[in-house]
């Protein structure tokens, strides 16, 4: 297996953009994010808040309609469309053109939705952050795998690593195994765990913030609009990659003396990611 390589400031401070100061929020990209169902309003809320507030200039979220109020008071910021279905996305069906959409925080895995991410699949050439229940669905539907434009980003925790690969023995074994995957259909895995590493077919990165705050519900959720943020923003999808997973585990180390480890929540990484991007200016 290859040396993974430490995504360190020095590296980080290398990737990032400074804003410009004569930019407008046109140009600054247009995210969208693809989330929720009945009960789980809430990722698609941490979403798409972590979303506007990495730098894109604008969001819109797609969910069913019970979650239109909840959208609508808690992040006024962000637009919002939603699907026929009042529970679940039962379509995906947009009349903007994204620079870059996050997908499958909350979505769940009704079977309608699993039609909806297959047919999203089969025309999509934006840039795209594949997360928890749209990898479930890829999970159970391998060969949609096929269908993913290269470069995809897919954030998958242990359990849903193992969902998509199978079982390992050993570390090492889980390694080759997400290196062979991510060959295979020529993606970006962001392996999250303590520490986060990042497989392409090329390296492996091994992030060196974040601690065990981190492990609280909503966390990847958060991860996932950081990362789509990014992409709007024009950064190459291992650039995105990068950069998003160092500022969500930054954002952690610059609370902890603050909130300790029991009271960190996902609202946190957001409520610090200001700190942690004037941290890299
Ligand atoms: N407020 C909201 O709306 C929220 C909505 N959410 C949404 O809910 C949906 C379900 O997502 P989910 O990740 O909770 O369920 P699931 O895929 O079954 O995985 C759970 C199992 O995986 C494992 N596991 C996880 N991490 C691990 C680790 N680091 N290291 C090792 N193992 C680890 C662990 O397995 P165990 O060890 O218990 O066998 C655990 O029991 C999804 O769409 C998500 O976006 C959530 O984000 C919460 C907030
Ligand atoms: N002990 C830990 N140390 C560092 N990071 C952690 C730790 N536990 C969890 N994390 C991070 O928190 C995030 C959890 O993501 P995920 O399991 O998808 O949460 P959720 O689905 O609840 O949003 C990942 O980015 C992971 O790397
Ligand atoms: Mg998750």
């Amino acid at each position: 297996m290859k040396i993974p390589i430490s995504i360190t400031q020095a590296e980080i401070q290398k990737i990032y953009k400074p804003i410009n100061p004569h930019t407008h929020k046109g140009i600054q990209g247009h995210a969208a994010i693809i989330a929720g169902s009945y009960g789980k309003i809430g990722a698609a809320v941490l979403a798409s808040r972590a979303c506007i507030k990495s730098g894109c200039g604008l969001v819109t979220t797609l969910i069913p309609k019970c979650g239109y109020e909840i959208l609508q008071s808690t992040i006024p910021e962000v637009m919002v469309v939603t699907t026929t279905h009042e529970k679940y996305i039962s379509e995906i069906i947009f009349d903007i053109e994204p620079k870059a959409v996050g997908i499958g925080p909350g979505i769940g895995q009704e079977p309608n939705t699993q039609k909806a991410f297959y047919e999203f699949l089969k025309t999509n050439k934006k840039p795209l952050v594949i997360d928890a229940d749209a990898l479930n669905i890829l999970s159970n539907n391998n060969s949609w795998l096929n269908l993913l434009q290269s470069e995809t980003i897919l954030t998958p925790h242990p359990k849903e690593l193992e969902r998509l690969i199978g079982s390992w023995k050993s570390d090492q074994e889980k390694f080759e195994k997400t290196i062979e995957f991510s060959k295979q259909y020529q993606v970006i895995i962001v392996m999250k765990g303590a520490p986060t590493h990042i497989v392409n077919s090329k390296n492996v990165d091994e992030n060196t913030t974040g601690n065990a705050a981190l492990a609280t519900a909503g966390s990847g959720d958060v991860l996932t609009g950081i990362i789509t943020s990014l992409l709007a923003q024009g950064y190459s999808p291992i650039q995105a990659a990068q950069l998003g997973v160092y500022i969500h585990g930054l954002t952690a180390d610059i609370a902890l003396p603050e909130t300790g480890y029991q009271s960190f929540i996902a609202s946190d990484i957001i409520a610090n990611l200001g700190k942690a991007f004037l941290s890299l200016d």
